[in-house]
């Protein structure tokens, strides 16, 4: 059952008469309407009215309007204004660029700017590793998209998707004191995102690929990875399965399974659930069903696309066909990335007993999570308003602060696997596990450091070649470290 929640959240203004029980009224139109206030002021007083400012959440924005409409009906109150708190949140944008030094006079002007500036610009050109030390790049990441997935609302284009991006660059910041930027390309061609990526990279320490449908965001990251000496990360693939597995530890441990007994289903083959089943494979379960639009994924379909062929020679070893139904049949855990309202109470009662479902489909989940909790042990979602919440937070912002303090190259499983483990690891410990905490909350300020930590080890642990300072013209002393 959605419940009204700060996403539909608005202030309304209204005009109404001066009297004992006018608040009273106001208060209890908005709850018959079903609305939930959660500030009320009193702006202006005066001997004929009062003017107030409420503040209420609603279920959506048909929902909004059908409270403010109730109050117009009240006698002797009028609504003079509208405000979606949600709207005002965004204008006008949500990051900016501040200068981190001081441009208070001439002096200062010399050495940031020209002509002091023009020194650093040569030792960079003579040494362009410098430019890691010297520049924005040592602590920046573009945020790419090419609007063609975005959330759940599909291919709607560079500017529709920025809301997000910047979205995305803003938790870059509060979590792991990240400088990230959107980057919204006007293209949806594969060689013109590739190219464009390829242009932009000198200004960056890595680049983060967000919201690019699949199968082409597979292409696409492979063809940076291997062209770009900076990482390249697909957060909707690599983000979520991080978190996943990390959960699905945790999750493991409450029902006292392990995982190579289990059988796992992932319903939804894109890139979300292709990037699950891979990491997942490290771990060795039993068997990983995969499932997509056209049912249970086998090598007997004949799928032309390639990314469907290697998730079916690297699955399901019975060679089942079918349903999602007759997939999760016997299964031990399901995680969803697909679609809302895939699967029913009845197919998770068929599951094996203590079963495990992660319904992690957004907005809408494949199911509805208090149904899932009827007949399984543990149920996450990617919902705010539900416990075990998934979300890719848990993974990007520190996984990139580790990647930036390791100037890594690139990326590999072995970090992934550490991220992961470092996500259960802040729950896991001190008997807190249980079913309704397998996963640490979004706003525990522990888990990006403790990500970053793990990710910067692995990324040395499996450093071939030790970084060089070779050929800087830089000072020494202000090579190393700074704080960010
Ligand atoms: N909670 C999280 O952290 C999180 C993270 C990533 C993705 N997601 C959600 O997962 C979903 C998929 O994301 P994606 O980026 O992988 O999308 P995608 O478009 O790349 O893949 C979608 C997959 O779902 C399958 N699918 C669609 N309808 C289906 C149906 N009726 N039955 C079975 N399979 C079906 C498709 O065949 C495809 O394999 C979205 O709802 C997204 O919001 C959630
Ligand atoms: O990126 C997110 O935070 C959400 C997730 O990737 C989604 O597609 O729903």
């Amino acid at each position: 059952m959605p419940v009204p929640g700060p996403g539909y959240s608005i202030t309304v203004r209204v005009e109404a008469p001066p009297s004992a029980s006018a608040a009273g009224d106001l208060a209890s139109a908005i709850g018959r309407a079903g609305g939930v206030i959660t500030a009320f002021d009193v702006v202006e007083s005066h001997a004929d009215r009062i003017v107030v400012d409420i503040t209420c959440n609603a279920l959506s924005a048909d929902h909004a309007s059908d409270i403010t409409d109730r109050l117009g009906e009240l006698p002797g109150v009028k609504v003079r204004k509208i405000s979606d708190r949600t709207f005002l949140v965004h204008l006008g944008g949500k990051i900016e660029v501040s200068s981190r030094v001081a441009l208070a006079n001439r002096d200062d002007l010399s050495r940031a700017y020209t002509p002091g500036v023009a020194r650093v610009c040569t030792a960079i050109a003579e040494n362009p590793e410098d430019a890691r030390r010297l520049t924005i790049k040592r602590n920046s990441v573009a945020v790419v998209t090419d609007g063609s997935a975005v959330l759940g609302l599909g291919n709607i284009g560079p500017e529709a998707a920025l809301p997000v991006m910047e979205g995305k660059a803003a938790l870059f910041k509060k979590f792991a004191g990240v400088n990230a930027w959107p980057v919204c390309l006007d293209t949806q061609d594969t060689e013109e995102i590739i190219r464009a990526v390829e242009l932009i990279a000198p200004v960056y320490g890595g680049i983060n690929l967000e919201d690019i449908a699949a199968p082409r965001c597979f292409e696409i990251e492979a063809r940076l990875r291997d062209k770009l000496n900076i990482p390249v990360f697909h957060d909707d693939q690599h983000g979520t399965a991080i978190v996943v597995l990390g959960a699905l530890r945790n999750a493991l441990r409450v029902v006292g399974k392990n995982i190579e007994d289990c059988r796992i289903v992932v319903c939804g083959v894109g890139a979300a659930g292709s990037a699950i089943i891979r990491l997942l494979q490290h771990k060795k379960p039993a068997d990983i069903i995969a499932v997509d639009i056209d049912g249970i994924v086998h090598s007997g379909r004949g799928d032309e696309d390639e990314n469907l062929r290697s998730i079916a020679a690297g699955t399901n070893v019975d060679g089942r066909t079918g349903t999602l139904s007759d997939a999760v049949n016997g299964a031990d855990v399901f995680i969803g990335v697909s679609a809302p309202n895939l699967l029913s109470g009845d197919d998770v009662a068929t599951m094996h007993d203590d079963a495990i479902v992660f319904a992690l489909a957004n907005p809408d989940p494949e199911i509805d999570p208090l149904e899932a909790q009827q007949h399984a042990k543990v149920v996450a979602t990617g919902r705010s308003d539900y416990p075990n919440q998934i979300n890719n937070v848990l993974a990007f912002p520190g996984f990139f602060r580790g990647l930036l303090d390791a100037h890594a190259h690139e990326i590999t499983d072995d970090m992934m696997i550490a991220a992961s483990n470092a996500i259960a690891d802040v729950v896991d410990g001190e008997e807190r596990v249980n079913p309704s905490f397998i996963v640490p909350s979004v706003f525990d300020t522990t888990v990006a450091p403790a990500v970053a930590e793990a990710v910067r080890k692995a990324a040395i642990a499996g450093r071939t070649e030790q970084p060089s300072h070779g050929g800087s013209s830089m000072p020494w002393s202000m090579a190393e470290d700074l704080d960010y």
